[in-house]
């Protein structure tokens, strides 16, 4: 059950979003609250001194009652923060166990179930708000349950389909056959791994529900006089918004910062949960043995790396290895075996839909795991795909497209960005580079194109180059040049190389070391000189070796 245990394990990643939104509602909300405590008595208190101005013992005035109009708006926001408050946790409680249950329910009712949370979840939700507070009558807590039961749809559809996607996976399968009980599954293997978008779905409801149950009490459908809320006090400051404008800031301000501060929060909370990669501290138990994470120094490593679908269908899993400096590591397999899909957790490129998990997840000092900066990315992981022809964009000459990088990156200027990228088209054996800089790519061959894209990708000085299938489009002659400008690329600047081909054959000529998958796993891993010498043992990778033509490279 590894993602139970990771997911209370997970450590928060605090971000400028959520400190900002913590800040904004935890501050707004505090003082609304101790300020209601020591000055709510002013609320109520009628004085002589009506419709007065702001004054140093009336900061926003007084109203035609000669109530302060500051502490109206504190024991009013007060109102509004704990109605917010409830009617998010009547929708959160009962969308979340709604969408969770439909999904322990016979097929049958829960396809009718699910049809109905997405015929609900189709009606606004604030339209639905009014049509219940309509039917409820005026009142706090009618209004209360208005917007909660408004906003139950969206939670029970976020649920199901969390559910759905965890269910499907091996621990709740097994959980399920071995008779564990329905609000066993639903509180042990399915909620606690759905916090984090939970949490999201609470920050959300709150906001939208406080701003929600304003507007209601602002059209006179919610809390009515003598009671008040913000959405009251500023219905009641309407009338004489010309003459008295001072009577909306309050009311105005504090909706402002208590909605802002609870969807900074949300925000904060989806950007601190990364969609792509996840540390999976659970992992470490698996870590074989001498090979602690963290205690390699090599400059790429990968460990317990898992790919998967947002259904929980597993692509790669438990995937280890390092590549050290200046080694070429090659990664084999048939079609869909996950060659790719590991070489783009490392680029933190996974398509959208998949998410990455591993223990450790490293290249070039930088924590792959934690969130590097795009510069930070580019500078340390450069990919050469496998097909030139669509690697550049047709429209541009290739001198805008290989000095861009620099450019951007570096921020070189055009003629320094120019001079660079001309040495290193020089190095991949480009004889004539201005000619190819003022090309179009049409203008060139496949084999000038794959040089180009190397020389662009070496422009970064990576500390890891991944090259996916980098020979696979072009013919035999070209293929065997490219291999042996990556192999002089290694030696002559110590560059690490992870290197995915289908092919042994190209494999065995040019890597160190040999890691082929099958089915998303690592089924075997040994060195070259073993590979040539024919010595595998996998019965696989004898079937791959078995049919591959070979490449002469060796210079
Ligand atoms: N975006 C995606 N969504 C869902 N499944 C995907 C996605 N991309 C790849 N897969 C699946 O993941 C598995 C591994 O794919 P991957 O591209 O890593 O294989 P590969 O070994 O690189 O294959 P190839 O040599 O054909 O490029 C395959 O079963 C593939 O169908």
């Amino acid at each position: 059950m590894p993602d139970a245990g990771s997911a209370k394990a997970r450590r928060l990643r605090w971000n400028p979003a959520l400190i900002a939104g913590v800040v904004l509602l935890g501050g707004t909300g505090l003082t609304v609250l101790i300020a209601s405590l020591v000055i709510g008595d002013g609320a109520a208190r009628l004085s002589a001194d009506i419709a007065q101005p702001a004054s140093g013992e009336h900061w926003l005035g007084t109203d035609y009652f000669g109530r302060d109009q500051l502490a109206r708006a504190l024991v009013g926001a007060e109102a509004s923060l704990i109605m917010a408050l409830a009617a998010t946790v009547i929708s959160m409680s009962i969308g979340v166990l709604a969408g969770a249950a439909v999904w322990t329910a016979p097929r049958r009712v829960r396809e009718l179930a699910l049809r109905f949370v997405e015929i609900t979840v189709s009606y606004p939700e604030l339209l639905v708000a009014v049509v219940l507070a309509a039917i409820l009558g005026a009142g706090r807590w009618q209004l209360v349950v208005a917007v909660a039961v408004a906003n139950i749809p969206a939670t029970a559809r976020l649920t199901a389909n969390l559910s759905g996607a965890l269910y499907q996976r091996d621990f709740v399968t097994t959980a399920r056959l071995s008779g564990v009980p329905r609000r066993a599954v639903i509180g042990r293997h399915l909620l606690p791994n759905m916090a984090e978008p939970l949490l999201i779905q609470v920050a959300a409801a709150f906001s939208t529900g406080l701003v929600a149950m304003s507007a209601l009490s602002f059209v006179g459908l919610g809390v009515q006089t003598p009671d008040f809320d913000l959405g009251r006090l500023l219905a009641d400051a309407l009338p004489s918004i010309y003459s008295r404008p001072l009577e909306v800031v309050g009311p105005t301000l504090l909706i402002l910062l208590l909605s802002v501060g609870a969807m900074l929060i949300g925000d904060g909370l989806a950007a601190a949960v990364d969609p792509r990669v996840r540390r999976r501290t659970t992992a470490r138990a698996e870590t074989p043995a001498g090979s602690a994470p963290g205690a390699s120094t090599a400059p790429v490593v990968v460990r317990d790396l898992a790919v998967a679908r947002a259904d929980g269908t597993p692509l790669v899993r438990g995937v280890s290895f390092e590549i050290g400096r200046g080694e070429i590591v090659g990664l084999v397999g048939e079609s869909g075996s996950g060659k790719s899909l590991t070489a783009l957790s490392l680029a933190r490129l996974l398509p959208e839909g998949l998410t990455a998990t591993a223990s450790e997840l490293r290249a070039g000092g930088i924590d792959l795991l934690g969130r590097p900066t795009r510069r930070e990315l580019a500078d340390t992981v450069a990919m050469v795909y496998q097909d030139p022809g669509t690697t550049f964009n047709p429209a541009l000459r290739m001198g805008t497209q290989l000095t861009e990088v620099l450019r951007v990156h570096r921020g070189l200027s055009k003629s320094a960005a120019r001079s660079v990228i001309t040495d290193l088209l020089a190095k991949v054996h480009i004889t004539d580079p201005e000619r190819v800089l003022r090309a179009h790519p049409y203008e060139l061959s496949g084999g000038m194109r794959q040089r180009a894209m190397i020389a662009a990708a070496l422009a970064a000085e990576p500390a890891l180059l991944v090259a996916d299938e980098p020979t696979t489009a072009l013919d035999t002659t070209v293929a065997a040049g490219i291999l042996r400008e990556l192999g002089r690329i290694r030696d002559e600047t110590g560059t690490s190389i992870l290197f995915i081909s289908h092919d042994l054959g190209v494999v065995e000529e040019l890597c160190d070391r040999v890691l082929v998958m099958k089915d998303g796993e690592i089924v075997e891993e040994l060195t070259c000189e073993a590979l040539r010498a024919g010595a595998v043992t996998a019965p696989y990778t004898r079937m791959l070796l078995d049919s591959v033509p070979r490449l002469a490279v060796r210079s």
